[in-house]
């Protein structure tokens, strides 16, 4: 949405209002005045009323809500729909295994295809079909909001969102909702000028910054990095600051053990299930676009690598390493994130090549090549600073510093003031 005839618009003013009427929500689908039904659907968790409520309402001619269905999508260009050949190319990303496509149909399977089964006063096994399921939670996923009905605000589902100032921490349980109209504004990372607030009888969709004629309004789903944006939206930011690379803890492990014959493996499944229990070792290490190491990391490299002698008394004492980095962690440090870079198919080189070459790339590849391309810009960073790293220099002694404020002559002449204090001091 772009504002165009009118003329700016303040912080705070209203760019339109919603009578509750028209959200379409577990509460307000004919398929729960539905009595034969109502027990199953009231027994639902999670998207799965909803889910099912849109698909009962999606294939009515009667549905109050149809002239909305007609105007939503029916094909998305989120991961979920792609075929092997543009999965290839998040291959190493973030985004491959979490698709979900198989647990959503299995949900389908176990939990609606029973009702659905069950109730054919108003399903039909050759309508309300796994495709339609598919459609239902895509639209919920992109389209839907989260609100508390009677509250005076309210985030949007997946929009909650901090570039606004949401109170959502605090918030009591949330419904979700399909709200018409309100879903027509796109995301920008950064850039949410505009929220959906709930009032007793209707919803309320705001500037909350001042917006200039002709400026795009966005309401948008937060900061999230491009692998997110991609997965769970089906599109990309150009630049995204809140990209980030995650790293497995498998390959860690893998890292920091490689070396080690079968007898020490087991050695090390010790240690791994002591980081484990610590709530060290992790699924992912996070890295941000500034490529910082998590502390976690350097601990968990720290206590991989430690002589056997040294983990013991650690157990013992309870007393974790500090997370400072040292030469050796910093070796295994490159060692990981170049393994990791190693895991994507192509090379920033290919990269940037690929998307010059525009026109023989879709735009899901295109998607794809940007999510790689921010991860590994990070990796990069972080694999820079790592090699340019040096230990910081020890404090100086008491018998250093006087010596220092006599001239200074014993540790200028060291250079270096730690090689200085290795030197015999000269009479
Ligand atoms: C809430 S809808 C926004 C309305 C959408 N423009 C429409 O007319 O249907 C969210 C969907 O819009 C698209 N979208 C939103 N922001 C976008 C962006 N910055 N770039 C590309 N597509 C975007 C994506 O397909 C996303 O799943």
């Amino acid at each position: 949405m772009v504002l165009m005839e009118s003329a700016s618009f303040q912080e705070g003013e209203l760019l339109f209002s919603l009578p509750r009427s028209i959200l379409l929500s577990l509460h307000t689908s004919d398929l729960a005045k539905c009595e034969s039904l109502r027990p199953e659907l009231e027994a639902l968790e999670g998207w799965n009323p909803l889910i099912l409520c849109m698909m009962y309402e999606s294939q009515r001619e009667k549905s109050k809500w149809k002239s909305y269905f007609d105007i939503l999508p029916k094909k998305f260009s989120t991961p979920m729909f792609w075929n092997d050949d543009e999965l290839r190319h998040l291959d190493g990303t973030g985004v491959i295994g979490k698709i979900g496509k198989e647990e959503a149909e299995k949900a389908y399977t176990d939990i609606l295809l029973p009702i659905i089964n069950a109730h054919p006063e108003v399903f039909s096994l050759t309508v309300h079909t796994v495709d339609l399921f598919h459609i239902c939670g895509s639209l919920i996923m992109a389209y839907s909001f989260e609100g508390e009905p009677a509250a005076s605000t309210s985030t949007s589902a997946d929009q909650s969102d901090s570039d606004s100032d949401s109170d959502s921490d605090a918030a009591p349980p949330t419904v979700i909702t399909m709200v018409p109209l309100a879903d027509m504004l796109n995301h920008r990372t950064g850039h949410n000028n505009a929220r959906l607030f709930y009032e007793p009888t209707q919803l309320e969709m705001r500037c909350i910054k001042n917006i200039a004629r002709g400026e795009q309004v966005y309401n948008t789903y937060g900061d999230r990095p491009n692998a997110d944006l991609l997965r769970m939206y089906g599109f990309v930011d150009e630049m995204n600051e809140y990209d980030v690379v995650e790293i497995s803890g498998n390959v860690v492990v893998e890292v920091c053990c490689k070396d080690e014959e079968e007898k020490e493996q087991k050695v090390s499944l010790k240690r791994i299930e002591f980081l484990l229990e610590e709530d060290i070792l992790d699924d992912y290490f996070v890295l941000d676009t500034a490529g910082n190491i998590p502390p976690e990391l350097i601990v968990t490299a720290k206590i991989l690598s430690m002589p056997p002698a040294e983990f013991a008394s650690m157990q013992e004492t309870q007393r974790l390493p500090k997370p400072k980095m040292t030469p050796e962690i910093c070796t295994m440090l490159l060692e990981v994130l170049e393994y990791r870079l190693s895991l994507y198919r192509t090379s920033l080189e290919d990269d940037d090549a690929l998307l010059a070459a525009s026109d023989f790339v879709t735009i899901n590849c295109r998607n794809a090549i940007t999510v790689q391309l921010g991860e590994k810009r990070i990796l990069h960073t972080a694999l820079d600073r790592l090699r340019v790293w040096q230990p910081e220099p020890e404090p100086m002694t008491t018998k250093e510093k006087r010596s220092a404020n006599k001239g200074g002559k014993d540790a200028k002449q060291g250079g270096e003031r730690d090689e200085g204090r290795k030197k015999p001091r000269v009479k």
